[in-house]
């Protein structure tokens, strides 16, 4: 069984989309897959895959959401009364929280787990980092921040925990205009392949924006994307199983 963490220089660069994506290819790679909602800043994660029930508890464990094709889920976002309404615990009860999701739920012969982790490289994305064992770690990232000191930081802090990174994802790379076909690099062109090297990132992806995921996501049908773009991450996965 593999544990794997998406993490994240600072917030709102994809890493929910990242974490959603790695599960469906998972999933439709054969493998029994689930998602650790640790991203407790929002219910992008449950809203990606239209899951609105509230989680029971089971004879004294939580019983994961399932999703249209099977993929299991835990989200504080499927705890609360009001989604909409902010989480207001402190870091430390905020990481103990997620380490609890992760040994006290029903989790049913699980191959492969994605923790969607709190942004950032503050306590609780370390908390994580160091309770539960990890397998590695896939890093999202834009190309504003690809170059940046923020993402150097999160990669500093997957070495000093001697987390292996097994992807890079550069989220936002280029847009294909819908009517000429041209691929514009709005931010310049990648350097999503230097930046792999340079932090041993096993793998990097660049993932375009795009209207059918935007779409997707924002209805709650993520499962249906046709290419979820990130099988060469999935195949260092499976490789490492
Ligand atoms: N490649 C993309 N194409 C289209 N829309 C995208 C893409 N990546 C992200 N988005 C949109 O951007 C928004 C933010 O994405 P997401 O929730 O995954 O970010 P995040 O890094 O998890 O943010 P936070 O850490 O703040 O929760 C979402 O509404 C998503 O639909």
């Amino acid at each position: 069984m593999g544990v794997y963490g998406v993490i994240s220089g600072k917030g709102g660069v994809g890493k929910s989309l990242v974490t959603s994506l790695l599960a469906v290819e998972s999933n439709r790679r054969g493998l029994t897959t689930a998602i650790l909602d640790g991203d407790l800043t929002g219910p992008s994660i449950p809203k990606a895959f239209n899951l609105k029930d509230n989680l029971l508890g089971v004879d004294g464990l939580i019983e994961p959401a399932e999703t249209k094709t099977g993929i299991q889920v835990v989200s504080i976002n499927l705890m609360l009364d009001d989604p909409s309404q902010p989480v207001l615990w402190k870091g430390p009860l905020l990481g103990g929280a997620i380490d609890q999701f992760w040994k006290e739920t029903n989790w049913k012969h699980v191959d492969m787990t994605f923790i969607d982790m709190p942004p950032g490289t503050g306590d609780i994305a370390m908390k994580v980092m160091t309770d539960i064992p990890l397998d590695g770690l896939i890093l999202v990232t834009t190309p504003q921040d690809l170059v940046q000191m923020i993402m150097k930081k999160a990669a500093n802090m997957a070495k000093k925990l001697n987390i292996p990174i097994i992807g890079l994802v550069e989220n936002m790379s280029y847009y294909i205009c819908p009517n000429c076909n041209t691929k514009h690099e709005i931010f310049g062109p990648s350097q999503v392949k230097e930046v792999a090297e340079e932090i041993g990132a096993l793998s990097h992806v660049s993932l375009g924006m795009s209207e059918e995921i935007r779409k997707l996501v924002d209805s709650g049908n993520i499962e249906e994307i046709k290419e979820t773009g990130l099988s060469s991450i999935v195949d260092k996965l499976i490789a490492k199983e």
